[in-house]
């Protein structure tokens, strides 16, 4: 088609894979190709436990998770009420966050549903327990969406709009220009080198599932000298953690570390014992500083190839993922300078309208 631009997706995980349904739904004459070298089940997402919660954020903005966490936990609300929740793989849990140490409350405190504090019958209780001295604790209401089901459904709806998937290591971003009018690298830890971003480093993590259906609420124990300890139901299993290693590139289950958390999960949830471990996986968040999202761009044989960057999500990928993608839309209609009345972001999902991008 005549004036078509043509824009590339570096990256299939969450954050590559819904900006790439976001431009190709965002109704402008945009072709777009996904190019990556891994897709699920084999993404960082893919093993995550998935739960809406900013966490590993470092320095970004409180402003900028607010406006991308709120759209996602938005989406996540609207996906949950509509026919599609299971095909999505998205589940509404409640439960508590408890600490041996008292933080301030946390800024998405009014983004979320029932936000409240623990009260001090609860605490009691679970200093029944004995193994951590909680001091305080929240409870609230948030979502938890299992990528294993979302990437694929995400990918499926993104074919149907006529988006290109090639499987494929980039080398460099330049290696595309002359190909495509404008590239989102959504690449996580891969900009270290496609970027040469220095400040992106990993945090290894690493988690357990069991089958354990009698668990119905998240509880994660904070503490500042014992390791934490997160149990976290969703709709087809419980995770369980965790450990966390800033620096540490090699991805390989651990299995000392692996046995040192159950023993702690034990201690504070005594039924788990009985629960079949079915899955160990390690993973390696995409951290820096601040999540990179703008604009850039390369000169690629005396040409300038606009690119805009969406990396560096931390632990939070999945709890900023929609509004990430949205923002990033946005950037990329305005560098191929097609900011027009006739653009539109709505979504053609049950309630899912304009009002996301006018957010933004
Ligand atoms: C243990 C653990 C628990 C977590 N729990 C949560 C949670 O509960 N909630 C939450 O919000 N987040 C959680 N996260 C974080 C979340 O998983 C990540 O922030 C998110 O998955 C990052 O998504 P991404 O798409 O940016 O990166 P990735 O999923 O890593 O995808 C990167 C993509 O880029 C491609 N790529 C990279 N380099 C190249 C290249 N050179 N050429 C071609 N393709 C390339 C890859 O193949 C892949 O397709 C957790 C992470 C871990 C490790």
């Amino acid at each position: 088609m005549a004036n078509t631009k043509k824009v590339c997706v570096v990256g299939a995980g969450v954050v590559g894979l819904s900006t790439a349904y976001c431009l190709a739904n965002c109704g402008g004459n945009i072709e777009v190709t996904v190019i990556a070298e891994k897709f699920s089940p084999n993404t960082t997402g893919d093993g995550a436990a998935g739960k809406w919660y900013p966490s590993h954020l470092s320095q970004t903005p409180e402003i900028d998770q607010r406006r991308w966490g709120s759209i996602t936990y938005q989406w996540l609300l609207d996906l949950t009420f509509s026919d599609l929740a299971d095909s999505v793989g998205v589940s509404l849990v409640s439960g508590y966050h408890f600490f041996e140490y008292y933080p301030k409350d946390p800024h998405w405190k009014d983004m979320v549903l029932f936000f409240r504090r623990a009260t001090n019958r609860e605490i009691e209780k679970i200093n029944e327990n004995g193994y951590y001295v909680v001091k305080t604790g929240w409870f609230y209401t948030t979502f938890f969406l299992n990528c294993e089901t979302y990437l694929p459904w995400l990918m499926a709806k993104f074919r149907k709009l006529g988006g290109k998937v090639i499987q494929r290591r980039v080398e460099s971003l330049s290696e595309l220009g002359g190909k495509y009018d404008c590239i989102v690298n959504c690449s996580g830890l891969g900009s270290y080198q496609l970027a040469d971003d220095k400040s992106l480093y990993p945090i290894w993590g690493q988690l357990a599932r069991v089958n354990a259906p009698w668990i119905k609420h998240f509880i994660s124990f904070y503490s500042k000298e014992k390791k934490d300890a997160y149990i976290m139901p969703r709709a087809t299993d419980v995770v369980l953690g965790i450990y966390n290693e800033p620096h540490r590139w090699e991805n390989k289950v651990d299995d000392e570390i692996h046995e040192e958390t159950m023993q702690r999960i034990y201690s504070v949830m005594p039924s788990l014992k009985n629960a079949k471990v079915t899955w160990k996986w390690s993973g390696l968040r995409p951290a820096r500083p601040a999540v990179r999202l703008e604009n850039d761009q390369l000169n690629v044989n005396g040409k300038k190839l606009p690119i805009i960057h969406n990396y560096g999500h931390g632990g939070s990928g999945i709890t900023l993922h929609l509004g990430c993608a949205l923002n990033a839309t946005k950037l990329v209609i305005e560098a191929l300078g097609m900011q027009s009345p006739g653009i539109n972001y709505s979504y053609n999902f049950p309630r899912i309208s304009q009002n996301y991008s006018s957010k933004l």
